[in-house]
């Protein structure tokens, strides 16, 4: 499932006070990729995932979720959506699951709302198949490690086989070696169902495997990674936000010249004397 938004705003309003934790959010994400969220603690990030999800609307812009326009939907509407097409897996794998429950059924349950608004959900034995759980399906979850009980939240988050998955640190609880079994499950769920997977990240080995990063700063998209390099992301406004290390020397009000060399551009702040000397290149 597609994902994109245009100038998304999300304030928060409490007793007088404004946060703008959004302040004009442009991503494209094309169907079946899987997308890591990155950025400094209070960036958005969080918020970014729950506007995607329709737990709440923006203050303004627009949030698309395939063919869904989710800022003007019904409630009606954001309740069907997240019933059967977006899940939400969220941060620390209990919260996800019912702890009397086996895993399958936690699945079985996931699937309550779905079945009612669409008949053709998976069986809940496929389902946790399909991530590996094995032996563990029929287990009590006290008895799971960390590791499987993630994968037991994975599985809960992919009860219906939404198109998009959204997944905020699914891994960081967890030792070297099932946070690498979980990457490892998501990806495969990625690759199996064509499930459009965007989840939040704080750890640099993981960002690593990913095919692209978005880095979220100050409330926008602050940068992109593809397989290891970093990039500036121009907006649909023509807007270039500089990364940080280039900011420590740009200072706010410096003005910069673009400058053609050789088919690259070269960022020249008017400050410097000897044009070689203060070179950027972009
Ligand atoms: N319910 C709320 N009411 C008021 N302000 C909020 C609320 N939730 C988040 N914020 C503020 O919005 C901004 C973005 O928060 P958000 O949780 O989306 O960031 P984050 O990148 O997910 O952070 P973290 O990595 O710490 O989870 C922060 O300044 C935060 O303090």
């Amino acid at each position: 499932m597609r994902v994109s938004t245009r100038g998304l705003v999300l304030i928060y309003r409490s007793e007088g006070h404004e946060v703008a934790a959004l302040s004009g959010v442009d991503l494209d994400i094309e169907a079946g990729e899987m997308v890591g969220l990155l950025g400094p603690s209070g960036s958005g990030k969080s918020t970014l995932l729950s506007l995607l999800a329709g737990l709440f609307r923006p203050s303004a812009g627009k949030v698309f979720v395939g063919p869904h326009e989710l800022s003007s939907a019904t409630p009606r509407e954001l309740d069907a959506l997240r019933a059967r097409e977006v899940s939400l897996m969220l941060q620390g794998a209990v919260r996800n699951l019912l702890p009397y429950f086996t895993p399958i059924e936690n699945v079985r349950f996931a699937q309550g709302a779905a079945r009612v608004v669409r008949g053709d959900v998976p069986s809940p034995e496929e389902v946790v198949a399909g991530v590996g759980l094995g032996d563990d399906a029929h287990r009590p979850l006290a008895e799971l490690s960390p590791g499987h009980l993630q994968l037991a939240a994975l599985a809960v988050s992919m009860a219906t086989t939404p198109g998009l998955l959204l997944a905020d640190e699914p891994t960081s609880q967890l030792d070297h070696e099932a946070r690498d079994l979980v990457l490892e499950r998501m990806a495969l769920v990625n690759r199996e169902f064509g499930t459009t997977i965007v989840l939040v990240t704080h750890d640099p080995d993981v960002a690593a495997t990913l095919p692209r990063t978005i880095t979220i700063r100050d409330g926008r998209v602050g940068g992109e990674g593809r397989s290891g390099e970093e990039y500036a992301v121009v907006t649909p406004d023509g807007f270039l936000p500089l990364p940080g290390h280039v900011r420590e020397n740009l200072l706010p009000g410096t003005l910069v010249r673009f400058h053609l060399e050789d088919g690259n551009y070269l960022l020249l702040p008017e400050s410097s004397e000897q044009p070689s000397e203060g070179r950027h290149r972009a």
